[in-house]
């Protein structure tokens, strides 16, 4: 790795999170160990709305980039967003005002819905290198840095996304953003980012998840996770 790319990785860190801080609506999440912020009220409810119509339509079982001997490990249904559609455009610019961050280092943004009972089990949404997926997301755009999460809607109960080594837990809340940092200030993979979307235990959770890159985002056939 070239120290460009590492100055990259701790410069979008820094850069992003003091955006954040001047958002009028966003909140950092006290925490000495990640950069974790909430937007309230990112999205409409209509723009939400218009979103779960979306994922209902598209989704199918969601599937992991390194292969898990646990069936349970991610339970969800998942779609990729067509980024030609108006309310998806509409979303990414959102993001990439808020943000700041060059657009063609986004991947294409990720609705997942989770059913009574459906979860995502403790991962890093930053690539490990020694896993052997590494040499094709090095290719087509390198590590991941920021992870932005909209929650859509809101389950009777159930369905926090829970940071188990920093104590963080986040209740899904209608239009709220949630998006943190997953490398050091360094812009090495920070592994205090561990993170979990908690089993739905009633109702619907309905997310988009956005990840960026350190480079531009080539599309590769292995775009999951
Ligand atoms: O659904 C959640 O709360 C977490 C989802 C997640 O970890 C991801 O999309 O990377
Ligand atoms: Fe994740």
């Amino acid at each position: 790795m070239s120290a460009a790319h590492v100055d990259y990785k701790a410069a979008i860190g820094a850069s992003v999170a003091q955006r954040l801080a001047r958002h009028p609506s966003g909140f950092k999440i006290p925490s000495n160990d990640i950069d974790i912020f909430v937007i309230r009220d990112f999205l409409t409810a209509k723009e939400c709305e218009g979103l779960v119509r979306k994922i209902d339509r598209e989704r199918i079982p969601s599937k992991l980039l390194a292969p898990s001997s646990d069936p349970e490990f991610r339970t969800s249904e998942s779609c990729n967003l067509d980024s030609k559609d108006p309310l998806v455009i509409q979303v990414e610019a959102k993001l990439t005002a808020l943000t700041g961050i060059e657009p063609s280092h986004g991947e294409t943004i990720q609705g997942q819905r989770y059913a009574v009972g459906q979860q995502f089990k403790p991962h890093h949404d930053y690539f490990h290198q020694s896993e052997a997926y590494w040499e094709e997301m090095d290719r087509c755009g390198g590590q991941r840095t920021w992870t932005a999460m909209a929650f859509l809607n809101m389950p009777e109960e159930g369905g926090q996304t829970h940071f188990p080594r920093v104590g963080i837990k986040v209740a899904p809340r209608t239009g709220n953003l949630l998006i943190w940092n997953n490398l050091d200030a360094h812009g090495l993979p920070n592994p205090a980012t561990l993170h979990q979307g908690m089993p739905v235990m009633a109702g619907t959770k309905y997310v988009i998840t956005k990840w960026h890159r350190e480079r531009p985002w080539i599309v590769s056939s292995a775009t999951y996770y």
